[in-house]
């Protein structure tokens, strides 16, 4: 067997998912292999990238061992409930126990229609598939938790959206895909049994401490609102905008997952939106802990049967554990902007000199990546000419003065040596992120030429954001006025 597959969800009971056999794709190619990624899960990348992979990537050949199934969900898409969703394009082809003994599904998303389809063809067209694969593994080179990318295929289908596109598909690699949704699913049947298996699976899987206390579900609720306040911290912390934040997109191990309509912020603007579906802003970048939040809620609901015999009861312990959502995402917050302005200490202390930056920086359409690589250099120096490249991003330079005043203070007060400073934020700050205008025409690229090389030569860059790459300066660069992208498509 080339993939040992060791198939948990698969045993669950029947109505937790549908079983499925992925489209076979009439003429695959190829696209890229996750070596590494590979590695980690103990298989062959040579193979993978042979023939007999290719078979499995593109849904010809079930693999040895898979049990390939569409996993059911529900959820609710910007606000409205949805009691039945479930994979419509994605086929999960089984688990591995990777090198160091976690759990990873393995799926096919883009593998073809599935009893949950409903009205979609099951198909992934090529340009999402690439911005998926890009990000993901530029979230996980940042230590950002995310889903990975294992593989991208071509099919040989044109398949059709607004207009004929490319198929594709990208075959992805998680902690799981269970999310708020799929414990909606069975809230909405008050199948409260189900309910029970699935959280007692997701408590093993995911937050096997949470079995030893006194309430494993109280566990588990809090254990998946600690790791959603942390995630959602480290996507505003690089400027990720996430865009479908529907429960269906949550998943419950607090890895970031579906990159369909996702972009990053170019100027800080708290109110930037980019998804062209989502015209009322709801999952704009500064409303996403507002959204985690009352996913979060959502969560909450469908546990209660399990927090307490007596629903009264129940809903207060939820209700006490929502509670601590806030105070966990400002810790993480704060805490994470501290880093980025190189400062320790108590992250509660920075809080007044990181919202006075925000502030100006948003009254003077900052450049948000730009901004923090470069204010490393500034904070090596004492100022003088060391400043000039974070000043001049500052439609007026005097608002970096008046902030640099009180930011050096605090720096002298903690008497770091400047060099050490630099690299300690040069790990955090990345130099590059997958801006929105070389997104797009890098998936311009391979759609209309199919040439992959703007993909590959991303990807090599984004999988080393945090190290200075001078030969890939323009990657760098924000866009100029003309370059500039307002609105990115699911492509569903
Ligand atoms: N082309 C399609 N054919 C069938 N079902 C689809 C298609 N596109 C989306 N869906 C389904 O619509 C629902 C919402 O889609 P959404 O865009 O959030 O998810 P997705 O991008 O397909 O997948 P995931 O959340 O697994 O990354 C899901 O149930 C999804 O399976
Ligand atoms: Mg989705």
């Amino acid at each position: 067997m080339a993939i040992a597959f060791d198939n948990s969800y698969a045993r669950l009971p029947a109505h937790f998912f549908a079983a499925v056999r992925p489209l076979e794709s009439p003429a695959p190619r190829l696209i890229a292999v996750n070596d590494a990624l590979a590695g980690e899960l103990g298989i062959d990348a040579d193979w993978l990238r042979g023939p007999a992979g290719l078979d499995v990537l593109s849904g010809r050949v079930i693999a040895d061992g898979a049990t390939p199934i569409a996993q059911a969900y529900a959820g609710h898409q910007f606000g409205n409930f949805q009691p039945q969703l479930g994979d419509g394009r994605a086929v999960l082809l089984g688990e591995v126990i990777d090198r160091q003994g976690r759990r990873r599904d393995i799926q096919l998303k883009g593998g073809g229609q599935t009893p949950f389809s409903r009205s979609g063809d099951g198909r992934a067209a090529l340009g999402p598939v690439l911005r998926e694969y890009l990000v993901s593994e530029f979230m996980s080179a940042l230590g950002v938790p995310t889903t990975r990318a294992l593989a991208a295929v071509t099919t040989g289908e044109t398949i059709m959206r607004d207009t004929p596109l490319p198929g594709a598909i990208i075959t992805r690699v998680a902690a799981s895909h269970i999310r708020v949704g799929t414990f909606q699913f069975f809230a909405a049947r008050e199948d409260t049994a189900a309910l029970r298996l699935l959280a007692d699976h997701v408590i093993a899987r995911h937050y096997p401490d949470a079995a030893q206390a006194e309430n494993p579900y109280l566990a588990l609720l809090d254990g998946v609102i600690a790791a959603q306040a942390r995630l959602v911290a480290q996507w505003t912390s690089v400027g990720f905008i996430h865009g479908v934040m529907n429960t269906d997109n949550v998943a419950v191990s607090g890895e970031t997952i579906d990159y369909g309509p996702c972009a990053f912020m170019d100027d800080y603007d708290p109110a930037t939106v980019f998804s062209s579906i989502d015209r009322a802003g709801r999952y704009a970048y500064g409303n996403q802990p507002r959204i985690a939040a009352w996913n979060l809620a959502r969560f909450a609901e469908t546990l209660v049967p399990l927090l307490d015999p007596e629903e009264t009861a129940g809903v207060e312990r939820a209700q006490t554990a929502l509670g601590g959502f806030a105070p966990a995402f400002a810790e993480a917050y704060f805490g994470l902007f501290a880093a980025k302005i190189g400062l320790g200490g108590e992250a509660d202390t920075r809080r007044a000199l990181i919202e006075a930056l925000l502030k100006a920086m948003a009254e003077n359409q900052v450049d948000f990546t730009l901004f923090f690589r470069h204010l490393g250099a500034a904070a090596a120096a004492d100022g003088g000419s060391a400043d000039e490249p974070v000043r001049s991003l500052f439609v007026d330079p005097t608002a970096f003065d008046g902030w640099a005043r009180e930011w050096r203070a605090a720096l002298t007060a903690e008497a770091r040596p400047g060099p050490e400073r630099q690299a300690a934020m040069n790990r955090v700050n990345p130099a590059f992120i997958p801006r929105n205008h070389h997104v797009e025409a890098m998936i311009v690229a391979a759609v209309e030429r199919e040439d992959f090389a703007p993909f590959h030569r991303m990807l090599a860059v984004l999988t080393r954001p945090l190290d200075d790459q001078p030969e890939a300066a323009d990657f760098a660069m924000p866009p100029a006025p003309h370059e500039r992208i307002t609105a990115t498509f699911c492509g569903t």
